[in-house]
């Protein structure tokens, strides 16, 4: 069985990206962008391409470097395709689970590769498995690649936004045919879309702005929410197929999932990273000879907290850069070994010294635990640790497998009570409203905190008592 990272899952997403471009060599192009989106995604991974005949894919489970070891196919003439990282969310990590998923329908193939989660995915399959539909995984997306294929509209655009306004939940979608390439991004905006123009005249759509980069593609601007965009021969042709009651950007991608040299929805992470460690500066006016992070989610908001206090920021933590994100699960025993693989400390960096140190987020408390024993060991004074997320106290359903409730230490600790299990000298979360501010870029009434103050936006699907998300198989 295959973990995803030593602790389970936490906090990964997928990661999207298409391209129409006729000069490319369309599969290699795909290759490095999904490269620079592997951070949202390290389960499996795989590309769509179209020789203007057929649709290929070529997928398999790992990081890409091991999906493509064998070298990256040929060009095949084609000019469009699509590509995916997976961090399973519905359906469980296993090769039948591998995006994209590419289908034949009446109005000919299409291949579709989605990042987010859907809200209504068991009415949908029982509806779907009532009419006598079968089904080849057990994702959530291949419920929209089959109502995209189902849906008597005459056009492709029409049968998607037909589709789109029956699924619920949070969607960021690329998807093609043999001579077109669609964006779409669900009505609330939880997860992140953008576009770019390649070099040489072509068009690139991609989860994160770093993918553009990668590609030497410019930003031309975010795919918007309830936005379906269609790059043909004719350019780019945008359509809506819906508005929600308010635009929801997932708050934890400027803590944790984008990479900080991404720009999403006009908002420059890595800036909003820095702001989340002076506003925590200005909440704790911590008295401390060091600030360190935990490496590397922590780093951004460590130097901003620096930054503010003018406390010096140095390296306290290492991090095994050989340290895969796909590990055998250590047992209770284990897990302290394997916190001390992957994170080592800096004796003389640390020793005799009130020590602030920063994370982004506390999950389990894990993590914090055993790292504040490790600073002690070495001979740290104090400990005092600011985390850029607020408690995280309730499950996200849009495409973040946070635990099942009740293995979120925040839904079941006070701060204090937290702060005595980890082990810590002082103990500060970042207030909402800190967070809210830290990211100007986005009003917010605009940002998703549904996991920190339980104010969902949509539905959410019925769990069982112990808080477990209904699940495929
Ligand atoms: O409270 P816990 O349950 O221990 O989880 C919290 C930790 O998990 C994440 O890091 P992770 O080690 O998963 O990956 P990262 O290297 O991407 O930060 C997060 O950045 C925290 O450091
Ligand atoms: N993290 C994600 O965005 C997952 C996408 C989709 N729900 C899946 O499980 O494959
Ligand atoms: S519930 Fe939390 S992790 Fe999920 S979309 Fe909202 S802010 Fe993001
Ligand atoms: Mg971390």
């Amino acid at each position: 069985m295959m973990y995803d990272s030593i602790w389970d899952k936490q906090h990964e997403e997928c990661g999207v990206i298409g391209i129409f471009d006729k000069t490319l060599d369309i599969p290699r192009y795909l290759y490095w962008g999904l490269f620079a989106l592997q951070h949202r995604g390290q389960e499996s991974g795989g590309i769509a391409l179209t020789d203007g005949h057929d649709i290929h894919t070529y997928r398999g489970m790992g990081l890409i470097s091991t999906v493509f070891e064998k070298g990256v196919p040929e060009d095949l003439g084609g000019h469009i395709g699509i590509g995916h990282v997976r961090y399973s969310t519905t359906g469980s990590n296993n090769p039948r689970n591998i995006q994209p998923l590419a289908v034949y329908s009446s109005f000919g193939q299409i291949a579709l590769a989605h990042n987010g989660n859907l809200t209504n995915t068991r009415e949908l399959r029982e509806e779907l498995d009532a009419s006598g539909v079968t089904f080849q995984t057990t994702m959530d997306t291949e419920l929209i690649v089959n109502l995209i294929s189902r849906s008597r509209q005459n056009t492709i655009v029409e049968r998607i936004k037909e589709s789109m306004n029956r699924i619920q939940g949070a969607f960021s979608i690329v998807a093609m045919t043999k001579d077109r390439l669609y964006g779409i991004r669900d009505a609330y905006g939880f997860r992140p879309l953008c576009i770019g123009r390649t070099t040489t005249g072509g068009w690139v759509i991609a989860s994160e702005t770093c993918g553009l980069d990668a590609l030497g593609a410019t930003f031309v601007r975010d795919v918007q929410p309830g936005e379906v965009v269609e790059i043909s021969e004719d350019g780019v042709k945008s359509y809506f197929y819906g508005k929600a009651d308010r635009k929801q950007v997932c708050s934890f991608e400027y803590i944790y999932f984008a990479r900080p040299d991404s720009v999403i929805d006009g908002q420059d992470i890595y800036q909003a990273r820095l702001n989340m460690g002076k506003e925590m500066w200005n909440e704790t006016q911590y008295d401390a000879d060091l600030v360190i992070s935990v490496p590397d989610s922590g780093n951004t908001a460590a130097i901003g907290y620096s930054m503010a206090s003018g406390i010096p920021f140095n390296h306290g933590l290492i991090k095994n850069r050989y340290m895969g994100r796909t590990f055998i699960k250590p047992n209770q025993k284990e897990r302290e070994l394997a916190v001390r693989m992957k994170l080592n400390v800096v004796k003389s960096v640390v020793q005799g010294k009130r020590i602030v140190m920063v994370d982004d987020s506390i999950v389990r408390g894990t993590t914090s635990g055993i790292i504040c024993k490790m600073l002690r060991e070495a001979g740290a004074r104090e400990v005092y640790m600011c985390v850029s997320a607020p408690p995280i106290m309730y499950s996200c359903f849009y495409g973040i497998d946070t635990s099942v409730r009740k293995e979120l230490i925040a839904s079941a600790l006070s701060v204090e009570e937290i702060r005595k299990y980890i082990g810590v000298d002082k103990l500060h979360f970042i207030s909402i409203d800190g967070l809210c501010r830290a990211i100007p870029g986005i009003p917010k009434e605009d940002l998703c905190l549904a996991c920190f103050n339980n104010d969902y936006p949509t539905d959410i699907p019925v769990t069982n008592e112990e808080g477990e998300k209904y699940a495929l198989e």
